[in-house]
């Protein structure tokens, strides 16, 4: 699903990943490391919106430095702390961001519902909770015709029922569209839902790709 060839992320002169080349498969990945080992920075490379020294194709063919509209249009991202224009309400912020991915907006009239947002959509996203704020990321990143969907720290801020909703999602884009998952979080998922999921763990630096079983419950 992704090549990533000769990557690596400095910060100024500090070398935070240094990877090299790497193959990963389509699925599910639960991407794991202690505090600072690189799991945003890594999503955000990913995402086309942090610099990195290589490349990075999807499909084999879709580069994010060559071809970064095309790749845009099937890569979603949301961030770990979302920051949108307060003075939009989430429907307008939604239509934006369809407009600019060239999808439909009902697809996300269907997620807002099903996850509890539909009665703010109208209002201003400077008048949300953080939970709120979190679930227009998630609307968004599942909206459009995504391949690839990079969720940094989806968990945070999230209820318990918000949270069966979003692995409910996950498991409905995978199986039905074959769209793959990067996620990343301290927590396990703890759902038999995701008993597919694989993890990539950030440490020295590096990627360490494993299949991991996911306890049932
Ligand atoms: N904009 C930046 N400028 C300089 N250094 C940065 C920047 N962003 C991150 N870093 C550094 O890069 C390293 C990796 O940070 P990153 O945020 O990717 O880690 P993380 O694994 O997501 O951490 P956490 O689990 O705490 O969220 C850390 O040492 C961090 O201090």
């Amino acid at each position: 699903m992704l090549t990533l060839q000769r990557f690596r992320k400095k910060y100024g002169p500090m070398l935070v990943l240094d990877v090299g080349d790497l193959e990963i498969p389509s699925g599910i990945f639960w991407v794991k490391g202690t505090n600072g080992s690189g799991k945003s920075t890594f999503l955000k490379a990913l995402a086309g919106i942090l610099s990195f020294e290589g490349d990075v194709l999807l499909g084999g063919k879709v580069n994010v430095k060559k071809n970064p509209v095309s790749y845009r249009k099937v890569v979603n991202f949301a961030a770990a702390e979302p920051l949108f224009p307060e003075f939009l309400t989430a429907a307008e912020m939604i239509r934006l961001f369809t407009e600019v991915k060239g999808v439909p907006f009902e697809r996300a009239d269907w997620y807002a519902e099903s996850i509890g947002m539909a009665p703010y959509l109208h209002q201003p996203i400077g008048s949300f909770s953080s939970g709120m704020v979190k679930k227009l990321s998630l609307i968004l990143a599942f909206t459009g015709k995504p391949r690839l969907i990079l969720l940094d720290e989806p968990l945070i801020t999230l209820d318990a029922d918000s949270l069966d909703v979003l692995y409910s999602w996950m498991v409905k884009a995978h199986r039905d569209h074959k769209v793959s998952f990067m996620v990343s979080s301290h927590q396990s998922p703890g759902t038999s839902f995701l008993r597919d999921a694989s993890e990539i763990l950030v440490e020295n630096k590096s990627l360490n790709l494993k299949h991991v079983s996911v306890a049932n419950g």
